[in-house]
């Protein structure tokens, strides 16, 4: 585990805690931002529910699976979970329309990689997201002599902004490219492109054949697989892959919906069950507008290091529900970001980690929420 700089405070959850109650591990608390304003007895309320114990829950909390979709089951890379005898659950214990969920732990592969970093104000997380990306392109360049960021749309974009004032990057190594990108011009509003180079790329002296961009014009699936041959035909000093094959990127910085959708990765679709290409198109996306191109989920998971940023209040009740209550497989995207190699983290301010109960996971009797 790493510790982070100052006015930050780091959390994690270790699958050493999970698996093993009676050995806890020490908290990596490095400094608390002032304490976020969880109320504990609503929040318990709320997470009870979400568990089953016969209390209803809004119905926006409701994870539900429908089962046209899948009719063979849901497809192991959209996660499975693992019951505390080590066996994997059953594809949905479902009593209805998600509620009454049979317990099961809440453990994954890669458990242990992830951390989450909550700062005292958005100026404060943008500006720590940037020494922690600028940090992790130092130490790549270190490594391979590149760096490869990957960027996704929406606010995080504004966020980013900040690491035009990092003094002593070396940008002439960076390649820059999309997780996700929508379908229209480069000089629509509706942009990641376009909203990329407004924030930063504009702004900061990386090569323009090094940011790679999706092409203009292109119907979706061809647009998909246009952007993936670019990304095979990088040199394996820029891009390596892993041993499936896999591209492995240095650092892919995600946003996350209202839904918990990363990328374009959207509850209960197909695309989140791609094994195969690199690059997926979607259509008649839930989020406008409707053509996306998205990287599959194994390539997310492949990357060394995956970070996922949410700032505001507006993103409390989310990053609630992916950092401590279980979702049924597929139902919360972003549940399933775990590098498996690699390592996660959650940037929050305090406002996006309110709802959080942190103080209680180191609490093996209530957390994970297993019963
Ligand atoms: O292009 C996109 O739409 C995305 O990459 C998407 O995954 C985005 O990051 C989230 O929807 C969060 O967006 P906001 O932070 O703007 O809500």
């Amino acid at each position: 585990m790493h510790l982070l700089q100052r006015g930050s405070a780091v959390h994690s959850r270790t699958a050493k805690q999970q698996r093993r109650p009676s050995a806890a591990a020490a908290p990596l608390v490095v400094r608390a931002v002032a304490e976020p304003t969880t109320r504990p007895a609503e929040a318990a309320k709320r997470n009870g529910a979400a568990n089953g114990n016969g209390k209803p829950k809004p119905s926006h909390f409701l994870n539900v699976i429908p089962k046209t979709a899948w009719e063979k089951g849901i497809p192991p890379v959209m996660g499975a979970h693992l019951m505390a005898s080590g066996a994997i659950a059953p594809i949905s214990t479902s009593k209805g329309a998600g509620l009454g969920v049979e317990a099961h732990q809440f453990q994954y592969p890669g458990e242990g990689n992830a951390q989450v970093v909550v700062f005292a104000t958005p100026k404060n997380a943008s500006k720590g997201l940037s020494k922690l990306i600028a940090a992790s392109a130092a130490a790549a360049i270190a490594a391979k002599g590149s760096f490869t960021l990957v960027l996704s749309g929406g606010s995080v974009l504004n966020t980013l902004s900040a690491l035009a004032e990092v003094k002593g990057v070396d940008w002439s190594k960076w390649w820059v490219a999309f997780v996700d990108e929508r379908n229209v011009d480069h000089a629509s509003p509706d942009s990641n492109y376009k909203g990329a180079v407004e924030a930063l790329l504009g702004r900061v002296p990386i090569p323009k054949e090094q940011v790679l961009a999706i092409r203009e014009g292109l119907p979706v699936q061809q647009a998909a697989t246009e952007y993936e041959g670019r990304l095979l035909g990088l040199p394996a000093g820029v891009l390596p892959r892993d041993d499936e094959g896999l591209p492995v990127f240095d650092l892919i910085v995600l946003g996350i919906g209202p839904d918990g959708h990363v990328a374009s990765l959207f509850p209960n679709r197909p695309e989140l069950a791609a094994t195969g290409p690199w690059v997926l198109p979607v259509s008649a996306s839930p989020k406008p507008p409707p053509e996306r191109i998205t990287f599959s989920l194994p390539v997310i998971n492949a990357a060394k290091e995956v970070m996922v940023v949410a700032l505001g209040e507006s993103k409390s009740e989310i990053v609630q529900r992916v950092l401590e209550v279980q979702a049924l497989p597929g139902a919360l995207p972003a549940q399933l970001v775990r590098p498996k190699a690699g390592r996660a983290r959650w940037v929050l301010d305090a406002l996006a980690a309110q709802e959080l109960n942190i103080g209680e996971w180191e609490n093996l009797k209530d957390f994970p929420r297993n019963k």
